[in-house]
C-alpha cells in the first residue's frame, strides 16, 4: 500500500460522524444466518430493529437544525476521501460481530422532498402519492389526483405549477416541460415556500454539486437547457428574478441543476416501470456500488410498514398511509453487518464493466472502483470490459461459451484482447472474429431497437428476433451483454404483443369501423405467441440469474412476469389427447408422469443457462403444457416471491406485486387440486373400466 493510500485509510476510519452516537447496540438483531458463527454473547436474542423511527435520530450540523431526520439511529453518515459523504450503519459492540440487517430489510423509507410525474404517466396517476389519478386538476386540465384529499395536500405547489402550466398552453407551446423540469420546479416552489434557513432548504442545498468537476460537453450542455428551460418555466423574465427563490447568482442554480441530476431518483412503480423523478436527500446519501449490498424501490408499503411509518399521525387510517407515498425505501439486498457502508447502484448493473464506468462517469463524475471495477479488487482485469475473479470466474457480463463446450466459460474477446481461452479447461476461443462482429451488430441493434421500442415495435421486433440467434449462435452466454439487453427488450415486446392481441382484455387499440379489424389469431397462432413469449422471459430470467444477485428486485420481476405468463390457460393443448375417460390434458400429463424431481417439474432446471453441451445431448420440451406447465408457474412463482420479499423488503410482503404472486400462488395451488382430483378420477375409472372387461372375459 503507498503511503497516500496508507494515510487515506487512516483518514477514512477517523472520519467525522455527523451522528451523536445512540443506543444503537439495544437495537441491533443477530441474523439467524449468522449465529453459528458468534460466540454466544452474540446468541442472546436481540429486539427486532426498529425499521423507522424518525424522532430518534440526532444529526447536527453546525450545531443548528436537525438535519436528515428521517435517517434512523442505526445508519450514521461518515464521510471517506474517495466518495465523500456515505451512510454506515453504526458500529456494533467492539468484541463481537453482529449482523445488523438480514437480506429484505428494510433499511430506510422516506418521501421525496420533491417528485415529478414523467409527462406519459401524467394522465394516469396522482401527482401526489403516484397512486392511480382518477380525478383531472379542472384548472390545467393536465394534473390527476386519486381524491379530493391528495389534491389539497399539493395544491400549496400545484397551485404554482397549475399557473406555469397554464402559462404554457396559453403561449400556444403544445410540448409539456420534461419530469425534470417539473420537479426543478416543485423544488423552487417548495423552497420559497420553507424559507432558506428550513431544514427542508438546507438538505436540499446540502446534495452533492459538481460544477466544479470537469464536466463533459453533453453534461454542460444539459445543465444549461435545464436551467434555462427552468427559468422559462417559472415565467421568470430574466435569471436575476431566480433571486425570490433565494437563489442568488446564475452559479448557485447551476449548482441547483448540478445537485438536481447528481441526486435524483427515477421513481419506479411496483413493476420496476418509471414513473418520474424524485429527491429525497437523506437517501442520496447513500454512495454507489456495481456490487450493492442495497437497493433503493418505490414497493407502494404494506399496511403494515405504512403504519410503523405514519406512526402517531393516523396509522390505522388507509388514507392516511396513502398519503405518505411515493415512499422510498432502501432494503438490504444481503445481510449487512456492523459498521459496514450501505451501498447502491446508481447505473443498470447489467453491462460490461466499461460502459458502467462510462455513464457513472458521465453523470456522476466519478471513476468506479468498487468490488466489480477496480483494480484493486480481488478480480484481476484480463482486458477491459472482462474479468475474472479469484476463484476462475469469468464475469457474465462479457462471457462466451467454452468452444469445446466443457460447460466452462471464455472472457469475451476484445478488439484489443482478442485471445481468449476457457477457466475451466484452458480449451482456446477461435471465432473470436465472429464474437467481435455479433457484439458489435448486437449494441447496434439494441440500440436502435431500443430507440424504436414504443414508436415501431414490429420492427424493433423484427431486429431483436433477427438479432438473437446470431448472438447465441456466437456463444455468448444468457448473460452477457448485448444479448441479456435484446433479450430483455424482445420478452418485452413479445409480452406488449400479447397484451394487443384482438380479444385480449388489455387490447390497446380496439379496431374503428374504418380500420378493417384483423383477423382474429387462430388458437394455434395464440398458443405459438404465448409460448414464444415464455421462452423469451425464461431467458431472460436465466441471464438475469447470472448476473444479479439473489434477490435483486429485477431477477424477482422477471421471474413472476416468466410465472404469470406460464400460469395464463393455454389456449389450445399442443400434446394430443390420448385414452377416454379424463379430459385429453390431465392424460397428457399424467403420461408425462412429471415428479417432483423430474426437470420438468423445477423451473431452476429449466432456466439455467442455455449451455450448448447440455442442450444438445438432451433438449428439454419447453414450456411443457397441462399441468406440468401449471407446476412449473407454480414453482416459478414461489421462487418469485422469495426473491420479491427480498428485494422489495419483507416488511412490504415483497410490494404490490410480491403481494399479487402470493395470491396467484394460492389460485394455483388450487387450480392443481382441481387437475390431480381429475386425474385420480380417471385413473379410478380407467382401473374400472380394465377390471370390467377383465370380469366379462
Ligand atoms: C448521490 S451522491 C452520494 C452522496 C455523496 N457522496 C455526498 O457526499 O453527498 C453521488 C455522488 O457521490 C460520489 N460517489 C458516490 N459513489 C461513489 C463511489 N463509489 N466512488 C466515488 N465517488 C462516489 C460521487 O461524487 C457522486 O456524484
Amino acid at each position: 500500500m503507498s503511503f497516500t493510500k496508507l494515510k487515506a485509510a487512516r483518514q477514512a476510519k477517523h472520519s467525522y460522524s455527523y451522528v451523536t452516537p445512540t443506543s444503537q447496540h439495544s437495537e441491533s438483531s443477530a441474523s439467524a444466518n449468522s449465529s453459528s458463527a458468534l460466540p454466544s454473547e452474540a446468541l442472546t436474542p436481540e429486539p427486532e430493529p426498529q425499521l423507522v423511527e424518525p424522532a430518534k435520530i440526532i444529526v447536527h450540523e453546525d450545531g443548528g437544525a436537525k438535519l436528515y431526520t428521517s435517517l434512523p439511529s442505526y445508519l450514521e453518515i461518515r464521510t471517506s476521501p474517495t466518495s465523500g459523504r456515505g451512510l454506515w450503519t453504526t458500529r456494533g459492540c467492539s468484541a463481537v460481530i453482529l449482523i445488523y440487517f438480514c437480506a429484505g430489510q428494510v433499511l430506510l423509507a422516506a418521501k421525496p422532498h420533491a417528485a415529478a410525474l414523467s409527462n406519459d404517466r401524467l394522465g394516469q396517476h396522482c401527482s401526489q402519492c403516484f397512486g392511480v389519478g382518477a380525478k383531472r386538476c379542472t384548472k390545467c386540465q393536465i394534473v390527476f389526483y386519486c381524491d379530493s384529499a391528495c389534491q389539497t395536500l399539493d395544491w400549496p405547489l400545484h397551485k404554482h405549477e397549475c399557473a406555469a402550466l397554464e402559462r404554457i398552453a396559453a403561449s400556444g407551446e403544445t410540448a409539456l416541460p420534461s419530469d425534470a423540469i417539473r420537479c426543478l420546479g416543485r423544488i423552487l416552489w417548495g423552497r420559497r415556500r420553507a424559507g432558506v434557513a428550513s431544514v427542508w432548504t438546507r438538505e436540499i442545498d446540502g446534495l452533492q454539486s459538481h460544477t466544479t468537476t470537469a464536466t463533459s460537453q453533453s453534461q454542460s450542455q444539459l445543465h444549461t437547457h435545464l436551467a434555462l428551460a427552468l427559468v422559462r418555466y417559472l415565467g421568470l423574465s430574466s435569471p436575476a428574478e431566480i433571486a425570490a427563490f433565494g437563489i442568488e447568482s446564475g452559479r448557485e442554480l447551476a449548482a441547483l441543476v448540478s445537485k438536481f441530476t447528481t441526486n435524483t431518483f427515477t421513481l419506479t412503480d411496483p413493476a420496476l416501470a418509471p414513473l418520474g423523478a424524485g429527491v429525497a436527500p437523506s437517501i442520496a446519501l447513500i454512495n454507489h456500488a456495481c456490487e450493492p449490498n442495497a437497493v433503493v424501490v418505490v414497493p407502494r408499503a404494506s399496511s403494515a410498514f405504512a403504519s410503523t411509518f405514519v406512526k402517531g399521525e393516523g396509522d390505522k387510517n388507509a388514507d392516511a398511509r396513502a398519503k405518505m407515498e411515493p415512499l422510498m425505501q432502501v432494503v438490504a439486498l444481503r445481510d449487512i453487518g456492523a459498521g459496514e457502508e450501505i451501498l447502491t447502484a446508481y447505473i443498470d448493473t447489467t453491462l460490461p464493466r466499461e460502459q458502467r464506468r462510462a455513464a457513472l462517469r458521465e453523470t456522476y463524475h466519478f471513476e468506479c472502483e468498487c468490488a466489480l471495477c477496480g483494480p484493486s479488487s480481488s478480480g484481476t482485469a484480463t482486458s477491459p470490459g472482462t474479468k475474472i475473479t479469484d476463484g476462475g470466474e469469468v464475469d457474465p457480463r462479457s462471457s462466451v461459451w467454452c468452444p469445446k463446450q466443457c460447460g466452462g466459460t471464455c472472457p469475451a474477446p476484445t478488439d484489443d484482447i482478442p485471445l481468449s481461452r476457457c477457466v475451466k479447461c484452458r480449451a482456446p476461443l477461435h471465432k473470436t472474429d465472429e464474437v467481435l462482429d455479433a457484439v458489435r451488430v448486437g449494441c447496434e441493434a439494441l440500440e436502435k431497437a431500443g430507440t424504436l421500442q414504443f414508436t415501431d415495435p414490429d420492427y424493433a421486433l423484427r431486429l431483436t428476433t433477427n438479432l438473437l440467434p446470431i448472438l447465441s449462435s456466437a456463444g455468448l452466454t444468457p448473460g452477457a451483454h448485448p444479448l441479456l439487453g435484446l433479450a430483455r427488450l424482445h420478452s418485452a415486446l413479445l409480452i406488449a404483443g400479447l397484451a394487443s392481441q384482438p380479444g385480449s382484455s388489455q387490447s390497446a387499440t380496439p379496431a374503428g369501423p374504418s380500420t378493417p379489424a384483423p383477423p382474429p389469431p387462430t388458437a394455434a397462432d395464440a398458443q405459438a405467441s404465448l409460448d414464444a413469449a415464455i421462452r423469451a422471459a425464461a431467458q431472460v430470467v436465466a441471464g438475469l440469474d447470472m448476473v444479479l444477485r439473489y434477490g435483486h428486485p429485477v431477477r424477482g420481476i422477471a421471474r413472476a412476469e416468466l410465472g404469470r405468463l406460464l400460469a395464463v390457460d393455454e389456449p389450445a393443448p399442443n400434446v394430443p389427447a390420448a385414452g377416454a375417460g379424463a379430459p385429453a390434458s390431465v392424460l397428457s400429463s399424467s403420461s408425462a408422469a412429471v415428479s417432483s424431481s423430474s426437470p420438468l417439474a423445477s423451473s431452476s432446471s429449466i432456466l439455467t443457462p442455455s449451455n450448448p453441451a447440455v442442450l444438445r445431448t438432451e433438449p428439454p420440451r419447453f414450456p411443457p403444457s397441462g399441468a406440468p406447465r401449471l407446476r412449473l408457474a407454480l414453482d416459478t412463482l414461489v421462487r418469485a416471491r422469495a426473491e420479491l420479499l427480498i428485494g422489495f423488503g419483507v416488511a412490504n410482503e415483497g410490494g404490490a406485486v410480491g403481494r399479487e404472486v402470493r395470491e396467484d400462488i394460492v389460485r394455483i395451488e388450487r387450480e392443481l387440486g382441481v387437475w390431480r382430483k381429475a386425474l385420480g378420477e380417471g385413473i379410478k375409472d380407467a382401473k374400472d373400466l380394465e377390471k370390467g372387461k377383465m370380469g366379462r372375459s
